[in-house]
């Protein structure tokens, strides 16, 4: 049963609490539960899923940060981003973070596992002992548009059986040729079938947790219609958990504090057995130092009692810092921009999508992703920070259209560049001793010399991605005129000019210091591409 107050709630004693009905609170939710002699309760801070609208329809996926499905946070000032503080969105929502993600479904490469059993000393968390539990979560589905899928994926990765669905892309998208054309023309990109195959190297197609055109979250699976009435199973939704507590002292914690309205009135429920904290990488360290578990000087600094010291709460957060890259592109009108630039034309698809489930909202805004290392000489210090000689230290991810604010008019292509093996660290802290107050987050973006070179090195190869013959009649550059903007002559190679004479219009003052400006960075342009 899912409750809105928790004076609905039939008792407060329950075998275990979750907190935080996100990716994994929903999993164990689901799984302790088809045990019918445990008793589970769910808090939830957000509201319900059901008839969420933007949530379900996969497209609106990037309109639902700084929304009430988000927690609505902001990092702290972010040196590798010249001092700017950057929105950090989190899901607010039944289904958590599954419930406003893009929703890749990347499993990540098969040494990320086997590192983890390294570090562990456990073998369980190998690549070949987690193949079990990869086939419980997934159930791969048709696409939307149910179109044939042979030679976009390897069927003998994926499972059938599971609870979350998977789909590869449900609509075509006018790159698509192209995007697999430059797998063929260009050695950087070769093509991987199935990246999902514990080997990510390449470009490959996305496939993605949606199932018949709509969002597939944890909410919708694992809290979906099969399991959501078991009489074992309890959610309490709009519950701000704000510590949990040790009723006696031999550090056993088996109670849980909450508040459902800001103003308070504080309440509690307990756990026979155990409490499982799955509020995310905020919201779990935010728990756990606002119930004085951490590092001891730092909580006495705020006034909070130290109930266990475990300096590292909160410590060693990584992330992988993203960059957006769009480039104008002889569209047509056959991007995706024309759904954000034209309220006509949102209004009918959507319609469309209400009615069919069919339709360009049935996908997310990625249609492929490649994965990519960077040469060993690169590496900081000799040293990889990638799990192994196997996995990427860059992604980058290709849109049909811009992706960010999409200007009023033109037709756009997006590749997104992201280091997912940054070697920055950062933390999530207490602002104060005020639960309620919003902790501060700060993921160290970009605060390392191999995080930006890694980013560097990615938007050079989404660049050259570009310059591959697939898309030379594709990019924009202007009709007339004798060079490209990066100086080349059109049509030539290995000849451009850098001088007066390409200066577009005469600058309207004295030309001297433009040509200098334009030399300077035709040199920094010539020593990029030759770097
Ligand atoms: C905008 C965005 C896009 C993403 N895109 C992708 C993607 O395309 N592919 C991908 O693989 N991953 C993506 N991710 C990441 C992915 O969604 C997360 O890694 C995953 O959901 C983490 O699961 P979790 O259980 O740790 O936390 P979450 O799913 O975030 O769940 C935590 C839950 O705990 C609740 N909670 C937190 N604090 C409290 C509290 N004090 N009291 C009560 N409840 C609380 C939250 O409201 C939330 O429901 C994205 C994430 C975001 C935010």
């Amino acid at each position: 049963t899912v409750y809105e107050r928790f004076e609905d709630l039939p008792f407060t004693k329950f075998d275990f609490v979750i907190i935080g009905a996100g990716a994994a609170g929903n999993v164990l939710a689901n799984r302790l539960t088809e045990n019918s002699r445990f008793t589970v309760l769910l808090l939830e801070a957000g509201g319900s899923n059901r008839n969420a609208l933007p949530t379900m329809i996969p497209f609106f996926c990037t309109r639902l940060s700084n929304t009430q499905y988000d927690w609505n946070y902001t990092t702290t000032a972010q040196i590798g981003l010249n001092g700017r503080s950057i929105g950090f969105p989190r899901g607010h929502v039944l289904g958590g973070s599954t419930s406003i993600n893009g929703m890749f479904y990347t499993r990540g490469s098969s040494e990320d596992y086997d590192r983890y059993a390294e570090v562990t000393g456990d073998s369980g968390w190998s690549w070949r002992s987690i193949q079990k539990y990869i086939r419980r979560n997934e159930m791969l589905v048709p696409p939307a548009d149910r179109h044939d899928t042979t030679g976009q994926y390897d069927p003998s990765f994926h499972s059938v059986d599971g609870i979350n669905a998977v789909s590869l892309p449900g609509y075509p998208q006018a790159i698509n040729g192209r995007v697999i054309q430059t797998t063929r023309d260009l050695e950087e990109f070769p093509l991987n079938l199935d990246m999902n195959s514990g080997y990510l190297l390449g470009l490959g197609w996305l496939q993605a947790t949606i199932k018949g055109g709509s969002r597939s979250s944890s909410a919708t699976s694992y809290l979906g219609p099969d399991f959501i009435n078991r009489p074992n199973l309890h959610v309490l939704l709009n519950t701000r958990v704000t510590r949990v507590l040790s009723s006696t002292r031999d550090r056993t914690f088996r109670t849980v504090e909450f508040m459902q309205r800001a103003q308070g009135p504080k309440a509690v429920v307990s756990a026979r057995k155990e409490i499982m904290l799955s509020a995310g990488t905020v919201g779990t360290p935010h728990i756990l130092l606002n119930s004085g578990i951490g590092d001891r000087e730092q909580l006495k600094l705020l006034g909070i009692n130290t109930s266990h010291h475990l300096p590292d709460v909160g410590k060693n957060m990584s992330d992988h810092p993203r960059l957006v890259n769009n480039w104008f592109v002889k569209g047509d009108g056959g991007t995706f921009d024309v759904i954000n630039q034209n309220s006509t034309m949102t209004d009918h698809l959507l319609h469309q999508w209400m009615k069919t489930q069919k339709g360009p909202l049935v996908d997310t805004f990625v249609s492929h992703l490649y994965f990519a290392r960077l040469p060993g000489d690169r590496l900081p210090n000799g040293s990889d920070p990638a799990a192994g000689p196997k996995s990427p230290h860059y992604e980058l991810g290709f849109s049909n259209g811009f992706v960010g604010g999409t200007p009023p008019s033109g037709d756009y292509i997006g590749i997104t560049t992201r280091v997912v093996s940054p070697t920055s660290r950062g933390s999530v802290r207490l602002k104060s001793n005020d639960p309620l107050d919003p902790p501060l987050i700060d993921p160290g973006f970009l605060a390392t010399d191999f995080d930006i070179f890694a980013m560097r090195q990615a938007v050079k190869s989404a660049r050259r991605f570009l310059n591959g013959p697939a898309w030379k009649d594709y990019r924009r550059d202007a009709a007339h005129g004798v060079v490209d903007p990066d100086f080349r002559v059109k049509g030539l190679d290995g000849i451009r000019i850098v001088d007066a004479s390409v200066l577009p219009y005469v600058s309207s003052a004295h030309t001297q210091a433009p040509v200098y400006i334009f030399a300077e960075r035709a040199a920094d342009l010539i020593k990029t591409d030759w770097q």
